[in-house]
């Protein structure tokens, strides 16, 4: 049984995930290798544990959990029986990572990775014990999106799927196990089709970057968050599916490198809200009141998704 995590990284996805898990009784030991992280982390959590209260999201009669910050990996992992990992998405980084807590955690630790698309396999190949490896993708803000991706390499044994599995689903968050370790596995390669396309319209003038963004979020994102993909197949007709594709797949964006309008940017260090700058321009203070006003609107939404409202 899982009482204690550690998350290693607390970039953007650790701190919303040390909050919900805490809010599920666990016990988080949170670390990274920046000091300046883990003391942004810190001021994060509060925010975070305010989110997941407007969501309704009650602690368990035994309680909440705690969440501890060190600046020290052997105290991080100590006695932990999972650890998250949460670094950067290059698998070097992510191997040197494995390395360093193989000696310090017990053969049975169950090591997750929220890596956002590298096959577990890949990622296995890194550690002893491999069968207690296993993909646990969280989707941004990790505090609030309930879905989970579960994802077994080649080696992960199926006790060990199943013992995340359950630890989504006991803390009230919704696991979807992955049946085939592909890159970017399901969520990310939906979302990634998606996006090939928004840039590739965007770099080709076809529209302006707000234009996009309210024609994907009014007519389909809005739809989509209630009829799934499947669903909405059934809703348009199959007929009509059969006759656009016949025509439109042709025509869709197969670029299979990363757009020159992303390197441009990214090469100019426009990163988005993280920099100040990328498709679009921030103030500090504007981005704290667009944080704070997408979190008021992702709960609301939830709430109603949920039948809550
Ligand atoms: N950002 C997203 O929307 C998102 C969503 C789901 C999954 N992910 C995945 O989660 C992982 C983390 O993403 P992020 O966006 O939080 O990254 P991030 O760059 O915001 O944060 C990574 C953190 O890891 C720390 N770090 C680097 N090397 C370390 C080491 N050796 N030991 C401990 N800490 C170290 C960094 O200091 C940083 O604070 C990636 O694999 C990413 O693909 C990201
Ligand atoms: C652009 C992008 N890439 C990866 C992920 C998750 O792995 C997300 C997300 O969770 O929102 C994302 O937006």
């Amino acid at each position: 049984m899982i009482q204690r995590i550690a998350i290693i990284g607390l970039g953007t996805m650790g701190p919303g995930m040390a909050a919900r898990l805490a809010r599920g009784d666990l016990q988080v030991t949170a670390y990274d290798v920046a000091p300046a992280a883990i003391e942004r982390a810190r001021a994060m959590l509060g925010t975070a544990e305010g989110v997941l209260d407007a969501l309704g999201i009650a602690p368990p009669p035994a309680g909440v959990g705690t969440v501890r910050f060190t600046d020290d990996l052997g105290e991080a992992v100590s006695g932990a029986d999972l650890i998250i990992e949460n670094v950067p998405e290059n698998i070097v980084v992510k191997a040197d990572v494995y390395r360093a807590i193989d000696g310090l955690i017990a053969s049975d630790t169950i090591v997750a990775s929220d890596t956002s698309g590298i096959p577990i396999t890949q990622l296995q190949a890194h550690i002893s014990h491999p069968e207690r490896m296993v993909g646990m993708h969280w989707s941004n803000p990790p505090h609030i999106i309930p879905m989970i991706e579960v994802i077994a390499g080649e080696k992960t044994a199926p006790q060990t799927v199943a013992t995340i599995r359950d630890l989504i689903r006991s803390i009230g968050l919704l696991p979807v196990v992955v049946k085939k370790d592909v890159p970017g596995f399901v969520e990310n390669r939906v979302l990634y089709a998606l996006l090939r396309e928004a840039v590739d319209l965007v770099e080709r003038g076809v529209i302006e970057p707000e234009d996009l963004d309210t024609c994907v979020s009014w007519g389909i994102g809005y739809k989509i968050a209630v009829v799934g993909p499947m669903a909405l197949l059934d809703m348009a007709g199959l007929d009509i599916y059969k006759s656009v594709s016949s025509f439109l797949n042709a025509d869709l964006s197969n670029r299979d490198d990363v757009a020159p309008m992303v390197l441009e940017k990214t090469g100019a260090s426009k990163l988005g809200i993280k920099s100040g700058e990328g498709m679009f321009s921030y103030t500090p203070e504007q981005t704290k009141a667009l944080q704070a006003d997408r979190a008021r609107k992702l709960v609301a939404v939830r709430r109603i998704l949920e039948g809550r409202e």
